[in-house]
């Protein structure tokens, strides 16, 4: 498997987290995120986590900012990316399980560590069901 990460100054030390996690299952990273606290502007660090899904060239992606919401809004202008914005495991089971998200969007101010690296196990262990899901998720997309 591997994995795009990216992330802002509000996500640095839970990317860290995230990334020792992933090398834990021998998981490939690829890091476009800053490594340092110093202030920088979220989408700078996200449009190339999404450039990777839509190109396929990752299995998924994970973006990490303060709220998740910035990051998760510029994934989303990404045609074929579905980015979930997630703060317990539950929601994270449900964005793969109903909505087949391809990126997962955490909040670092927002969420503890430990459910951080919760999460993202819970999203890549997690299957699409399929289904009447399949149905739903044909039409989130603008035609
Ligand atoms: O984009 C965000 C909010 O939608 C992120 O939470 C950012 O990390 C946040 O806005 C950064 O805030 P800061 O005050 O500049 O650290």
């Amino acid at each position: 498997m591997k994995i795009s990460i990216g992330n802002d100054h509000a996500g640095t030390t839970y990317k860290t987290a995230v990334v020792d996690y992933l090398k834990s299952r021998n998981i490939e990273v690829i890091n476009h995120g800053t490594d340092s606290e110093e202030s920088v502007d979220y989408p700078d660090f996200v449009h190339p986590v999404a450039q990777d899904v839509e190109n396929k060239t990752v299995d998924f992606g994970i973006i990490i900012c303060g709220s998740g919401n910035g990051a998760n809004m510029t994934a989303n202008k990404h045609q074929s990316v579905r980015s979930a914005l997630c703060w317990i495991k539950e929601i994270a089971a449900l964005a793969r399980e109903h909505n087949n998200a391809n990126i997962l969007s955490i909040p670092a101010r927002y969420t503890s560590k430990e459910q951080a690296v919760e999460m993202v196990q819970v999203f890549l262990d997690t299957e699409f069901e399929g289904g009447r899901h399949s149905r739903r998720v044909e039409k989130i997309a603008c035609k």
